[in-house]
Formats: structure tokens, sequence, C-alpha cells
């Protein structure tokens, strides 16, 4: 078992990876921008120059929403161009360099202004919280804003940042985890406290080994459609007293289990609450916002509604009304106190509008002298009122919530500190940096993990870079003395550093504590039985089955073809050939459809032409039969390949979509297409030889998949690959991979 020395290690090289990750971060997004001109980085998508503040209005947590649009005097298209800008983005207002741009007679008087220089240095960072046509609101923190908040440049451009504060609040759990567990021997009080358990950090730190499960025979499910596999876990973690994982293959109805094991922890079988607690956390807004809506769903149907609260910037969340309505925000906005905070936030927004010079009572003059700092004590005194009333009213919700559902970073926000759970579920752990995890960890007393370590680990930059052990970086630990949390007897490690950050909690439990720390789902609910063969045979030993709904279905049974006006074009045998089989492969072998590279440069993406035109090929030929665009996916492990397929298909078939592989994790499509692109001499397959990014790849389709690829290439990558060609040849329908 772990020892304090051990974890310490563990948790220093958790660190220096997240610092590698972090730098690597940085490289591509922040410091490149600061090396480019800003017309470059606005011809990028990157920036959006020339705009002016048109107002400032108060949001939860006393933040100010800056709207920012095109100035009328600098442009005469109000729009933007087109821009990467998202909800969600962390960005920065700069001033305009009053050198380079401002009129001379302007600049004259800027610099008789004593505090021009402090406006023109001046920079603003927020979160973009809404994108339109022409205006752009960015939510800045009142921390990030002093008494001068108002003096936003007249002229001012947006810049998109890399995102810090996800890197300072792993950073942060991971040291308070390394205080918590190997800094013993300081006195209690200066002791960090977390609300989790310790026997469940133990346990997950290999400590100590799990408790012994429950054994809950008479569970009564709420959904009688359960399958066995899905109620065998749920039994499990259920009875599982620390910590229990659910691995989830593609399809096989993991969010059907979790939303049935909430409502066991949320109700007693009578009905009646347990008053039990669940933070539900996830590693994308879009895995929380699926649970948030499924569990919403269920309070229109005959059932007692669970109080759902979702935390995390409503700028991420799904914009749909029945999760809007779910946000803190809107509850907060919407409870009985919300009257006392609203004169408070109208009084502090007046305020903020005249130091804006926005007022137009004012006629869009900014005060100034004694006027203008009468007027910021009384925005100062505003916010904290406001913040005061506000905090109130949040913890009131928040502790009302039976499930809050956040991302595991939005977990260590503000409105969740101090925050217990009985339970904390993570869904897609298996997508989850490890550090990210401990955020809602030590928030909870049990621990759910949900996820496919066969499936695609989190997306890391900085995987090529070497760990440097320098002596520094060696765990400084002094052996535990009077330790409650660590065990006396702790001899042999189970926890191993980690080489890099793609190893997730999910995979690391089940090497410290063997496979019988998870429970597998075993019946999929998406694809044909064909199409789920070869990986159930080669990665999931044998044990999955198709569920009888869709074991045998193929397009031709969608009611979209069955519709005769949609395929009178095409006698029915051809219609056969093309939509009755689920699996189809155009081996290209032979054809010397050779891949190019992307660029002069050659950055390692590739793309091929003629896989291309037979990808056009099938894409007819599927739609002309009566299959919809927006029914099909067109993957591609490259990028140069996707973008080259979206040149040809997009115009055509703007529903269908396109897109690598890596985005299309979590989804699926009627019928896929996968264009492998490598076809070379030398034989060389590099980014196809990822088991778990061809096994996304592979299991996407539920009726058909279409494989496109040189087999004579592809094949010499790895016994997997070889093994794959060999099954295609065998079980799929082998068309010649010619384009004429
Ligand atoms: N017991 C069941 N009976 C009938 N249908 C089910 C059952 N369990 C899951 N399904 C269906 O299977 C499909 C996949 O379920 P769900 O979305 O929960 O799976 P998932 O494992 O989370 O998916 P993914 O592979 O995308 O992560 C859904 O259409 C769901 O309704």
């Amino acid at each position: 078992m772990s020892s304090p020395k051990d974890i310490a290690v563990f948790i220093d090289r958790h660190l220096s990876l997240l610092k590698n990750e972090r730098d690597m971060e940085v490289e591509q997004t922040g410091l490149v921008l600061s090396r480019c001109a800003p017309k470059l980085l606005e011809q990028r998508g990157l920036a959006l120059l020339n705009l002016s503040v048109a107002g400032i209005n108060v949001g939860l947590g006393g933040k100010s929403i800056i709207e920012l649009e095109r100035s009328n005097a600098l442009s005469s298209n109000p729009n933007f161009p087109p821009h990467s800008f998202r909800p969600g983005d962390v960005a920065q207002i700069e001033a305009h360099s009053a050198s380079s741009t401002t009129a001379p007679r302007k600049q004259a008087k800027q610099k008789q202004s004593a505090n021009s220089s402090d406006v023109e240095q001046r920079k603003v960072e927020g979160v973009v919280s809404k994108v339109t046509d022409s205006k752009v609101f960015l939510s800045v923190d009142p921390q990030h804003l002093d008494s001068k908040d108002a003096e936003l440049p007249d002229r001012c451009r947006l810049v998109k940042l890399a995102n810090s504060v996800t890197y300072d609040r792993m950073d942060k759990t991971m040291l308070l985890l390394k205080a918590l567990m190997c800094e013993q021997d300081s006195d209690a009080k200066s002791r960090p406290s977390v609300k989790g358990s310790p026997q469940l950090v133990n346990v997950l730190l290999g400590v100590s080994k799990p408790s012994r499960v429950q054994a809950l025979n008479g569970v009564k499910f709420f959904d009688d459609k359960l399958n066995s596999s899905q109620q065998e876990a749920i039994r499990y973690a259920l009875g599982s007293p620390e910590v229990a994982c659910i691995h989830g293959p593609p399809g096989t109805g993991k969010t059907h289990t979790l939303i049935e094991i909430i409502r066991q922890i949320i109700f007693k079988p009578d009905g009646t609450r347990t008053g039990k607690r669940v933070l539900v956390c996830g590693a994308s807004n879009l895995s929380v916002d699926n649970i948030l809506e499924r569990l919403l769903a269920l309070q229109t149907a005959d059932h007692a509604p669970i109080k759902c609260t979702r935390v995390g910037h409503p700028a991420r969340v799904k914009a749909i009304d029945i999760t809007l309505r779910a946000t803190l925000d809107s509850q907060v906005s919407n409870s009985d106190q919300a009257e006392l905070i609203r004169d408070v936030k109208l009084d502090l927004s007046n305020r903020l509008s005249i130091l804006a010079g926005n007022d137009k009572s004012q006629k869009g003059k900014r005060p100034r002298g004694p006027e203008r700092k009468k007027l910021w004590e009384e925005v100062r005194d505003l916010r904290k009122e406001y913040r005061k009333r506000e905090k109130g009213m949040v913890q009131s919700i928040i502790k009302e919530a039976e499930v809050i559902l956040a991302t595991t970073h939005s977990a260590g926000g503000h409105a969740l500190q101090d925050m217990k759970f009985d339970v904390v579920i993570i869904d897609e752990a298996t997508q989850a940096l490890e550090a990210s995890c401990w955020i809602p960890i030590l928030k909870g007393d049990k621990l759910i993990l949900a996820g496919d370590p066969l499936q695609l680990p989190p997306t890391v930059l900085s995987v090529d870079k070497k760990i440097k052990k320098s002596p520094e970086k060696k765990a400084e630990t002094k052996p535990a003395s009077k330790s409650k949390l660590i065990s006396s007897r702790s001899k042999k490690t189970g926890l191993r550093p980690p080489n890099s950050l793609e190893v997730t909690l999910f995979e690391r439990l089940e090497k410290t504590h063997g496979a019988s720390i998870k429970r597998m789902l075993q019946v999929q609910y998406r694809m044909h039985d064909t199409i789920c063969d070869f990986p159930n045979k080669t990665l999931y030993g044998s044990k999955l089955q198709s569920h009888e709904s869709v074991a045998k279905h193929t397009l031709e049974d969608l009611p979209t073809v069955s519709d005769e006006e949609n395929h009178n074009s095409q006698p029915d045998s051809g219609i056969h050939d093309v939509l009755g089989f689920p699996v189809v492969f155009f081996d290209t072998a032979g054809c010397e459809y050779f891949e190019k590279a992307a660029s002069p440069e050659d950055d390692g993406s590739k793309s091929n032409e003629n896989e291309a035109v037979l990808v056009k090929n099938w894409v007819d030929q599927l739609v002309s039969a009566g299959i919809h665009a927006n029914q099909i996916a067109v993957l591609s492990p490259y990028q140069a390949q996707v973008t080259l397929l979206s040149s040809s298909l997009s115009p055509e078939y703007p529903e269908l979509e396109v897109g690598t592989v890596d985005g299309m994790q979590g989804r699926e499509k009627e019928a896929v297409i996968i264009s492998l692109v490598r076809s070379n001499e030398k034989r060389e397959v590099g980014f196809l030889k990822d088991k778990r990014r061809l096994n996304v790849a592979m299991t996407r389709a539920r009726r058909q998949l279409c494989v496109i690829g040189d087999s004579s290439t592809v094949q010499t990558g790895s016994d997997y690959l070889k093994k794959w060609m060999k099954w295609l040849e065998d079980n799929a329908d082998v068309r010649y991979g010619g384009t004429e």
C-alpha cells in the first residue's frame, strides 16, 4: 500500500506534468498572440479590432458584463468579420495603440489627460458570455477590476487568451491533497480541512483497500427496462462504501445507468426522499448538460421532481430553455428573494453607466474630478452590498438542491466552496485529467466514476515532452507520525507516478485495486451486430451483446427509405446494394491513391484526394437512396483530410457532419464513412495506430459503417490494424476502390 512518500512523489509528478501542459497551451495560444500584429490576429479570428464599450451591466457574483461593438467612427460595417470567439472563451480587452491608430488631434488631447497612458496600458480579462453578429459581451470578475474599471479605453480590441483558471484550480487541489496526506507533522490548526471523506481519499491513493461491498439484492428499480448488467452495476455502485467504476462501452447506456443511480440515492423505495445530496460532474459541459436534460425530463413524467441546480458559467451551458432555467444564475434571479438584489443591481448599473460615459442624460460625457471619485465610492459600497445579499441567496439555493451539476473544473468555483456531498459522480471520467477529478472528490464521501478506458483519453498537448527529474522536484516529505489518514501498515506502493496526464483516475484505480473495482455494461443499443463484432472481440473480450432492437437494423429499415417518393430514381436492387450492408469496405490497395502531406512544412497532417472522391460518391449514393444528409457523418483521423472533405461535401450537403474522429466521441449517426487516408510506399500509418481512436471511429455508426482505405499500407501499421484489415476482408462487403 502507498506511503506518504509515494503519495508526495505521485502528486509532484502530477504538478510537473500539469506545468508542462500549461506551458504548452500558453505557447500555442498566449505567446503566439503576443508575437502577432493585431491585424494578423483579426485575420486569424483571434482578435476583434476597432471596438468601443456600448454599455456595462451587472451579472451574477457582481460581475460586470461589458458590451462591446464596432465603433461607428472607425468601421462602416457594424458586423464583425469572421472570428472564433464563442461563449465561454477567455478573452482580454486591450487598448488600441494610440500611436499607430488614433487621429493626431485626439492623440494630443489624450496626452493632456493625466491618466491616458494608464488607460492605454489597461487590460481587462473576462469570459465571453454572449456573441451576436455585431456585439460581444465579456463577463468580468469584480476582482479583475479596480476602481478604474469604467476607464476602459475609447477604442479597444478583444483578444483571445489561454485559459489559466483551470490549471490554477488543478494545481491548488493537488497541493491541498499533498498537504492533507503528506504534511502530518504540522499542528492540527494549520492542517488543511476538506469536506470529503478521509476513507475515500485513502482508497483512491492506494493507502487502504476498498471496504467490503454491501450486498443489495432487494433494490427496487425505478426504470423497469434496465438490463441485468446495468442492474448489477447500479447495485455495485450503491453498495460500494467508497468508490465504484462503471465501464460503459459504446452505446451501452452509461448515462441511463447513472440516472437510475441518482434516483436511487435521492429516493427511498416508497418514493419519499433520503435527504442525500449528489454532485454530478462531467469532463465536458456537454456531458453535464446531457445528464441534466435527462434528469429534468423525468420531472415531466409521472415522477417526483428532483431539485437540480447547474453550476458553471451560463455562457457554457447548453442554450436551451430547460437547462438554462436550471442554472444557478437563473434560479437566483427567479427566486423569491431576487427583489432583495434587484434595486442594488439597478443602482450599480446606473452608476457604472455614468462612469463609462454611456448615460444619455450626461450626453455621453464622463464625469470628472470629485464627482467621479464619489461615484466610485458608491460603486464600491453597492458592489459589497450586492455580493453580500447574493451570497446568501446562492447558498440557500445550493443547499436546497438535491443534485448539483457542474464540470469537474467548475466544481471548484465559489458557489460550491465548503459544500459537502454524500456522493460525487463523474461521467466521462476516462476523458478527465486525474487532477481535475480531485476538485469534486474532495467534497464527497463516496465516488462513482463512469467511462470507457478503451475510447479516447483526455486531450493532452504535452505528450512528447520528457519529464524532467530535477533534484528540487523530488518530493520533500516527512513521514507521517500522528496521521489519522494514513495507515501505518503502508508498505508496498500501489501508486506509481504517471508518465503522462493521459493516464486517468479510472484506469489507475483498476491498476491499483484490480478489475473488481469496476462493473462493465454489456448490452449495446447502438450498432448492428456486425459493426460491433470487431471491437467486441478484440477490445471487450466478446462480452458485448447487441440488443435485439438494433442487432439486425440496416439503413434499409429507416422510414425515410421505405417512403417510395424518396428513392424512385433507383431500382430496389440498387438500393439494397447501397443500404443493405452493415459494413462496406472500399479497398484502394493497388490503386496508387497516394496520400499528400498537408503543407510544404508538413505539420503531420495528411490528405488523400482520391479517397475524398470515393467518399463523395458514397454520400451521393446514400442520399439518393433516401438517407438524409444529417443522418451521415464522415470522419477522418487527419485534419487536412477533414478540410478537403468539407470543401467537397459541405456546399451540397450542409447538414452532413464532417469531422475528426476525436470530435465524434460520445455521439452516433445512422451511417458513418471513415476515410483512413494513409497510402504510401513507406508503409507509414501514424495516427491510425492508436487503438482507442480506431475504436471510437468504428463504433459511431448505428446501421452502416463504410471504410475507405488502402489495406496494403494500413495493415503494416500494427498487429491490431492487420487484424482489422483481415476482419474487413472476411466480414465487410468489399468493393473495388477505384474511382473509374
Ligand atoms: N435498458 C435500456 N433499455 C432500452 N434502451 C436503453 C437502455 N439503456 C440504454 N438504452 C438506450 O441506449 C442508448 C444509449 O444510451 P446512453 O446515451 O445512456 O448511453 P451512453 O453509454 O451514455 O452513450 P455513449 O456511448 O454515447 O457514451 C439510448 O438511446 C438509450 O435510450
